[in-house]
């Protein structure tokens, strides 16, 4: 096997990977793409776009079923068939990445299937998923982007049961009668509502004493309240003893056995960089995190990108840090990498969009914090929308400075009405310019006003 030189390498093509090799590749640099997976990785085929794809036939569900109350009578039946055939066909094209590989090649990446490793600063080594070898030197470094998989639990039994994760549930063409979730986070908390609007009867456990924990707590309340209300059973604060399978599943609390059809596990995610060969680049071959400083360096001819970098498991998150991969190999200045107004949102109804610290963080860092929380209920939308109008507008102000820190908004619609407050927070504007402005009239987002007035410094 000779070694190949290329300007860079790409390891693992999700988000981060397949946007840097293609903007490298069109900047005119040689670049090897190595994917030992489906290109595109998690997102498209087994996270963000099938699971989004169950919750908006999930939610035209729950809008049918409020319709006799504020429309007209509504027959509803859900049909999951739906749900599966457009995961299938339209988003999956039944999981073949031809689509990714395609747009990639056309920019003049080269896609090489397989496991990449390191073997030294800008050294790969490919085990080729067709039996060959590679061994490529990227004259100007390697990025990589090898994400995560699912966590596996250490629970007495589970191992031996046909449990599903992310991967087996975007597959599901018939759904079981009765599921048990375990994992109060964002894949838990979306999945339980989208199936239990299927009518699966769902319980929900989390070992913390509050689902979507790093949220804020008055957002877990209104969720918790909103999946109880649509017939979810959740506990809170459990310890699971063992899990049985006789063709249902029989998970142990200790205090009482709660069985189902099915078992989803979505307790986080763990990292695949054991054994990629970090250890050939001088760092630790057993790390569960990789650092990256603020132009996503990570070792000598090293950038790395995604999930694995901890600076947030979103899909944005890793494409803005392939685009700051991008400007570093290219040779820009900046803008570097900034996770002060990170947003998230997590999708369920009402989703939870979220910006920059909690209160608890914005205290635990020292700032001299201000909070407000507004209504959504109580404004004049959330009475016109009424069913369904559960969620609040929380702020964290820094008092010293006088701006926003970080914000949520947890409404109908909340990931939409969080575009001005992440604004506000990655732009540091200030309160009393926001408190200026035209919020119009009856929006969601109005609430706003009602939380930056309520702000008392
Ligand atoms: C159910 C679910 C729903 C989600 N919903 C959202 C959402 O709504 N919004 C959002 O922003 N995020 C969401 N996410 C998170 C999102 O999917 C990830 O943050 C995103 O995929 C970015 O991950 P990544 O770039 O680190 O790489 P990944 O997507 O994990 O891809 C990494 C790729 O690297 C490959 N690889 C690993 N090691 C090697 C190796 N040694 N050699 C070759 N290839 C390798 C893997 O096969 C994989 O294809 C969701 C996740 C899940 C599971
Ligand atoms: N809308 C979105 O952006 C979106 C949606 C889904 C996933 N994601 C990303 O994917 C990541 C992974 O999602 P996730 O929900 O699997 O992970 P997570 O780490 O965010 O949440 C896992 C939950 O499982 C709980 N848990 C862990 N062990 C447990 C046990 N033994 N028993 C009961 N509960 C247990 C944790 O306390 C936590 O609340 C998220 O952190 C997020 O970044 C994003």
């Amino acid at each position: 096997m000779s070694a190949r030189d290329v300007d860079v390498v790409v390891i693992g093509l999700g988000p981060g990977g397949e946007f840097a090799a293609q903007k490298l590749a069109e900047a005119g640099l040689r670049v090897v793409g190595v994917e030992q997976g489906l290109v595109g990785g998690e997102c498209p085929f087994y996270g963000c776009i099938p699971s989004k794809i169950m919750i908006r036939g999930a939610g035209t569900l729950a809008e049918a079923r409020r319709a006799p109350l504020l429309g007209g009578p509504t027959d509803v039946t859900p049909d999951w068939s739906l749900v599966a055939r457009r995961i299938d066909k339209q988003a999956t094209n039944h999981w073949n990445d031809d689509a990714h590989v395609d747009r990639l090649v056309e920019a003049g990446v080269e896609v090489i299937r397989g496991r990449g490793r390191l073997d030294g600063p800008g050294r790969v080594l490919v085990d080729g998923a067709d039996g060959d070898g590679h061994e490529l030197v990227a004259r100007r470094g390697v990025i990589l982007n090898a994400g995560t998989m699912p966590a596996t639990l250490p629970i007495d039994g589970l191992a031996d049961t046909p449990y599903w994760t992310n991967r087996e549930v975007v597959k599901v063409t018939e759904l079981p009668s009765s599921l048990v979730v375990i994992g109060g986070g964002p894949i838990g908390c979306e999945l339980t509502q989208a199936f239990a609007r299927y009518g699966v009867e769902v319980t929900l456990l989390e070992v913390a004493d509050r689902i979507l924990g790093p949220e804020e707590p008055e957002s877990s309340e209104v969720i918790h309240g909103v999946l109880e209300s649509e017939g979810v059973t959740i506990r809170t604060g459990v310890k699971i003893g063992n899990v049985r399978h006789d063709g249902r599943f029989h998970v142990d609390l200790g205090s009482e056995v709660v069985s189902a059809d099915q078992l989803l596990v979505a307790a986080g995610r763990r990292t695949l960089l054991t054994g990629i060969g970090l250890e050939t680049l001088g760092l630790a071959d057993d790390l569960k995190m990789i650092e990256t400083d603020e132009r996503m360096r990570a070792g000598e001819r090293l950038w790395a990108v995604g999930d694995a970098t901890g600076k947030g498991a979103f899909t944005h998150v890793s494409m803005y840090q392939g685009a700051v991969a991008v400007r570093d190999i290219l040779g820009e200045d900046g803008p570097w990498a900034d996770y002060r107004a990170v947003s998230r949102v997590t999708f369920t109804d009402p989703e939870v969009g979220s910006v920059g610290m909690s209160e608890k963080q914005a205290r635990d860092a020292g700032l001299q914090v201000v909070v407000s929380v507004a209504d959504i209920a109580e404004s004049s939308r959330g009475w016109i929308h009424q069913v369904g109008n559960e969620g609040v507008i929380k702020l964290v102000a820094d008092a010293d400075r006088g701006i926003l820190v970080g914000a949520s908004a947890v409404s109908p619609a909340g990931g939409e009405v969080l575009g001005l407050l992440a604004a506000a927070v990655h732009a540091e504007i200030p309160i009393s310019t926001l408190r200026t402005m035209h919020f119009a009239y009856p929006t969601f987002h109005r609430t706003i006003e009602v939380a930056l007035a309520g702000l008392e410094f």
